[in-house]
């Protein structure tokens, strides 16, 4: 029998459970408001990436059923984009006031399949849920522009239009929180969509489209298809080019994202990419390192390192490196408990998958044997299970080395010395991407420089996190296209309608 450890959530009891009976398991795809099997009967498995048991079985969909998924998000939003932004704000209310209830199940059906330790996970739902909170206050402020007109009795008026069917592709990182981002905007904007969730997490996407439903949505306003990594190719195509889409909304890699924008350019559609990233951790001399210190763990280990906007490559001054490096040995030795994501004190879980882990133990494999220095970690941690590697950090990296300018995406810390701002700036800037970036520093002017000349979308200066449903996230460069959250995360949605009303003298 599978198992599922819950109570675990509270720490106090070890209550066995079946995974059958967690709430919101739902083994079916969401079309049209029905709970729906693949057209073909095709379905594939979801793994818990602890213990590679399965979770769950579920619908393998096709070109098809994505075709009749944006049939129902098309039909719904002749009307959807007719309500009011006072009823489309009640109910993303209620869907965020349900997730928020519901955030200890929703927490056990993300560490059983994504493998983020249960607080993590019940984070990532408090997180994920202020998309909707935020969403629903900001539908009803998308306000037009009247513009004074350059001609006499005439009236210029700009209002914003929803871009229509919204086709949305996530990844299993954050597998809540990259959905309610994107359709907690769209909605509040009048779109509808189609979710075509990881293949690694589709599960947390089907309960919360249930807790959707909950909350009153209509049938196909929000639909969601489920299918393999065999499959996306095929989805993803008709998500990309079926002529009733208006939006491509892409979270993942930019590899794939890079595949989705082409393939949205054959039909002039809006993109929204929000894509990997390369981000430089700075510590100037002058910043405090054990608060540098306490923020590094936050950037480098939130999600064991599976994180976008994770610190990537850590650059400090000379004369602080030796502190900092002791010290950020010193906090993972005291922080990181490694082990299954249910078990209380885990704080890094399993990587999601064997593709990822491969992927680490190769990079740091390639470092070392060209002279890296392993000052702590640097092998998987076999004894919890194939996916698990140890908490590390490396120093002595050079540029030929394989994990100098890759997204590494686990837990691995790349240490780096520099001497001057110039030289820290030409380091960082030196990558095709752009998405977030740390600075250590008590000195204001350079803070205002570094802020001005990092050539990233966000900027932390003494912080480690940056999310939050307020700012503008995103990235430039190969990192995206667009922001989300804010309002500029709604206007994405939209297009600027421009009506010019004449001849209003007679
Ligand atoms: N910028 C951000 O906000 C952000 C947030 C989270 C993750 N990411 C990035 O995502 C990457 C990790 O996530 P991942 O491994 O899930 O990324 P991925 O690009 O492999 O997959 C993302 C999604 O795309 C789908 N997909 C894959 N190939 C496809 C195709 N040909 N057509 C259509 N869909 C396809 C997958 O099934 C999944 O749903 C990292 O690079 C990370 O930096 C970026
Ligand atoms: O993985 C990247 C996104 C995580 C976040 O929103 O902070």
């Amino acid at each position: 029998m599978v198992i599922f450890r819950s109570s675990l959530l509270s720490n106090t009891k070890s209550l066995i459970m079946d995974y059958r009976n967690m709430h919101f398991l739902r083994k079916n795809a969401y079309i049209n408001g029905q709970w729906v099997n693949a057209q073909s009967n095709a379905v594939f498995p979801v793994l818990n990436p602890a213990d590679d048991k399965v979770i769950a079985e579920i619908p393998d969909m096709d070109a098809a059923d994505a075709k009749t998924a944006i049939a129902a998000a098309t039909e719904s939003f002749r009307t959807w984009k007719y309500t009011t932004a006072k009823d489309r704000a009640a109910m993303l209310r209620r869907w965020y006031d349900l997730c928020v209830k519901n955030q200890d199940h929703l927490a056990e059906i993300i560490t059983a399949e994504a493998g983020k330790p249960l607080a993590e996970a019940k984070g990532e739902i408090v997180y994920g849920s202020s998309f909707l909170e935020f969403f629903a206050d900001t539908a009803r402020h998308i306000n037009g522009e009247v513009i004074p007109s350059p001609w006499p009795n005439k009236q210029i008026m700009l209002t914003r239009q929803p871009l229509g069917v919204v086709s949305v592709i996530t990844p299993w990182n954050f597998p809540f929180a990259m959905i309610t981002r994107k359709v907690g905007a769209l909605l509040a904007a009048g779109c509808t969509c189609v979710i075509k969730p990881a293949e690694d997490t589709p599960l947390t996407a089907l309960a919360a489209a249930q807790l959707a439903e909950e909350a009153g949505f209509p049938k196909g306003i929000i639909n969601v298809v489920t299918a393999s990594r065999k499959n996306a190719p095929a989805v993803g195509k008709v998500l990309c080019e079926d002529p009733d889409v208006g939006c491509i909304s892409f979270t993942g890699s930019t590899h794939v994202g890079k595949i989705l924008y082409g393939m949205a350019a054959k039909g002039v559609k809006r993109v929204s990419l929000e894509l990997g990233g390369n981000c430089p951790f700075i510590v100037f001399p002058s910043a405090d390192i054990n608060h540098a210190v306490e923020q590094a763990m936050m950037a480098k280990f939130r999600n064991n390192g599976q994180a976008c906007v994770g610190a990537n490559r850590f650059l400090i001054h000379a004369d602080v490196f030796d502190a900092f490096v002791e010290a950020f040995k010193n906090k993972i030795i005291e922080k990181c408990i490694i082990g299954p994501g249910y078990k209380a004190g885990v704080t890094c879980g399993p990587l999601i998958n064997i593709e990822q882990a491969t992927k680490v133990k190769s990079l740091v494999e390639d470092a070392r044997g060209r002279g890296a220095k392993v000052v702590i970690g640097g092998k998987p941690a076999l004894e919890h299970g194939t996916k698990f590697y140890e908490s590390t950090i490396l120093t002595d990296v050079k540029p030929e080395m394989k994990i100098y300018g890759e997204e590494i995406f686990g837990p691995v810390a790349v240490c780096h010395k520099f001497n001057t701002e110039e030289e820290v700036l030409e380091i960082a800037n030196s990558t095709r991407t752009g998405l977030g970036s740390y600075v250590f520093t008590k000195d204001l002017g350079q803070a205002f420089r570094m802020s001005q000349k990092l050539e990233f979308g966000m900027v932390a200066i003494n912080d480690g996190v940056l999310s939050a449903a307020e700012p503008a996230f995103g990235g430039i460069k190969e990192s995206g296209i667009g922001r989300e959250g804010s309002k500029h995360g709604v206007e994405e949605y939209t297009d600027i309608k421009y009506t010019l009303f004449s001849a209003l003298d007679k």
